[in-house]
């Protein structure tokens, strides 16, 4: 018998025997999966429709989404699916193997236990959704010791006080961005959604690295690997997550990001030593992320020749490398899609435009170039804005950028609306910020723009109500960046909304798109018809790309405000 006989006479049944385990294995851990779904749907769990033993709920899934536009943000479609179920305000939905099962909930009595009074752990499911993105565990992931050891570093960086600091340097930033509108009006469509983000790109380089970047007029680097990253990221989406090529585009650019940042901490740090070498003095206080972690890596070090060492210890670089570039992500895309959809409600009202610029005429006198000027001296005058802040509190109800997911745990139960008690062991709690921020039990005409709610007093049937308004989620974990977004978020309306008008132009921008279309695309329109391309009749609807950015980029008309 040759040789490769009897290879093959060995190799085969071997393989064989290995693909039978798998797949055994694979048949075994489904079904115990999947009777305890059903297990716990008998215990009285409300179940989303529709559930199968052999898919569980992956193709009911499927099927609402099909009534989306197909890069909406899956935040939408569950967000619908909880308007059928105003008995419990929340389903649990089986998505396994892809995600373990999660009761998404919209009951804001239920979210409060979740992230208040229990502060459950965050789920590692978002961990490892994150990991290609962010390189390992961030302070958003983290949890116990480790998570509160983090949050006190930077804490300080991001109380109102230290924020005010970074007020001036985010004024100049917004004047580029005025500059750039200024240039586009009565011009060519532009992006909003990219002038957004590059200025907010901007403003968290400054905050996380300390770095002075012209991202509004060039390219950088980390901002061109970052959005490659995130580009080829969901959190559910077969179509991106099974793509073969994701990890190796997702690995070659999140080394680069590695390599960036571990370059800059290596230079802050010597930069560092060399001032404390030089001069006894404290040096000024630090604000910003890389300076926050560098300054406990000194002083909470056992070391004593730590400023004599050449370089940073590689595991503290590593995990601070993850730090940075979860602010990178996190303080990026959500102020700039919130950003673009102030404009877009705007638009639909304009007769907020009346007390919005009323506001900014009494607070900073007519003349509209004093502003910037003031806002320098006096950072504090934000605080004045009271409807401009209910502007962006109204935007953040209706367009929130990101949800939160929690882990249950032994021990740890919550109650449905309709009074079932449920065991949250084994399930993870994801609120759905969107149907709590729309919930027609507790919001008046929840569909409404109407900044006036955030300036109706208790008694008034608009004041809202405590826990049911969370899009940076509240308790222990709530976002440590949510002042710093306040902040640029009145700076921009400050410094633009008397100035510019800005009108979408997706009626245009689809007929330019259909007319550029190849022939494969005309060919599959004319055979299966138009995509559906908005939600409830919003054509700027929220997509799925990281901070839930508005679809196609927000395309728009710049002209002069009246
Ligand atoms: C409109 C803007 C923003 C919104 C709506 C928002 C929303 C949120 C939400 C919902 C969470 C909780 C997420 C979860 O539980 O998984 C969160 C956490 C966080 N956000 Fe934001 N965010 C915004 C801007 C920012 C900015 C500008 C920064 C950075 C400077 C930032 C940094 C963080 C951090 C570090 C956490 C984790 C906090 C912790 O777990 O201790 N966010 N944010």
């Amino acid at each position: 018998m040759a040789v490769t006989d009897l290879n093959l006479n060995f190799v085969l049944p071997a393989l064989g025997v290995v693909a039978a385990t798998g797949v055994a294995y694979f048949i075994a851990t489904a079904y115990r999966h999947r009777s305890h779904i059903n297990q716990w749907h008998k215990q009285g769990f409300p179940m989303l429709a529709g559930w199968s033993w052999l898919a569980g709920h992956t193709l009911v899934l499927l099927r609402y989404s099909s009534r989306f536009p197909p890069l909406a943000n899956v935040a939408l479609v569950l967000q619908a699916m909880l308007e059928e179920y105003p008995e419990s305000e929340m389903f649990l939905i089986d998505l396994w193997p892809a995600m373990p099962p999660v009761i998404v909930n919209c009951n804001p009595d239920v979210a409060m236990l979740v992230s208040q009074k229990y502060n459950l752990p965050k789920s590692s499911t978002v961990e490892q959704a994150i990991e290609p993105i962010v390189g390992g565990p961030s302070i958003l992931t983290m949890n116990g010791s480790d998570w509160k050891t983090w949050r006190s570093r930077f804490n300080p960086g991001f109380s109102a006080a230290s924020l005010m600091g970074h007020v001036p340097y985010i004024v100049d930033r917004v004047q580029v961005f005025c500059e750039k509108l200024q240039a586009s009006v009565g011009r060519d469509i532009i992006s909003l959604d990219d002038f957004a983000t590059r200025l907010t790109f901007e403003i968290i380089m400054k905050v996380s690295l300390d770095s002075d970047i012209d991202y509004q007029c060039g390219e950088h680097p980390l901002s061109t690997s970052l959005n490659t990253i995130t580009r080829w990221h969901s959190f559910w989406d077969p179509r991106v997550l099974l793509h073969p090529l994701r990890p190796f585009i997702q690995w070659y650019h999140g080394n680069i990001i590695k390599n960036y940042i571990r370059k800059e901490l290596e230079q802050r740090f010597s930069e560092l030593k060399a001032e404390r070498l030089e001069s006894e003095t404290v040096a000024k206080k630090a604000n910003s992320v890389i300076a926050l972690a560098l300054e406990a890596y000194i002083s909470e070090s056992e070391d004593k020749r730590i400023l004599e060492r050449p370089r940073l210890n590689d595991e503290f670089a590593e995990t601070v490398s993850h730090q940075i570039r979860l602010f990178l992500l996190a303080g990026n895309d959500t102020t700039a899609s919130t950003i673009v959809f102030m404009y877009h409600l705007l638009s639909k009202h304009p007769e907020a435009r009346v007390p919005l610029r009323a506001e900014h005429d009494a607070i900073f006198g007519k003349d509209i170039s004093n502003a910037a000027t003031l806002l320098k001296q006096q950072p504090a005058l934000l605080n004045q804005c009271r409807y401009t802040l209910a502007v962006i509190k109204e935007t953040l109800r209706m367009y929130p950028p990101a949800p939160t997911m929690r882990q249950g745990l032994p021990g740890y139960s919550i109650t449905t609306l309709d009074g079932v008690s449920l065991p949250t062991e084994h399930v993870r709690i994801m609120t759905n910020t969107w149907a709590v921020q729309k919930n027609p039990r507790l919001w008046v005409r929840p569909e409404e723009f109407l900044p006036e709610r955030w300036l109706a007093n208790s008694g008034d049937e608009l004041y809202p109500i405590p826990g049911a308004y969370r899009p940076f989620d509240l308790g222990p974990r709530v976002c440590l960046g949510q002042t710093l977004s306040l902040n640029e978020l009145r700076v921009v309306l400050i410094m633009t909304a008397r100035s510019f008008k800005l009108e979408p132009a997706y009626e245009e921008w689809d007929s330019m798109q259909a007319k550029n279309a190849g022939l494969w695309t005309k060919v599959t329109t004319w055979i299966g018809g138009k995509e559906i391309d908005t939600v409830k009749g919003d054509r700027a609807f929220q997509t799925e790309v990281a901070g839930s950015h508005p679809s196609d980029g927000y395309p728009c008309r710049v002209s002069l405000a009246v």
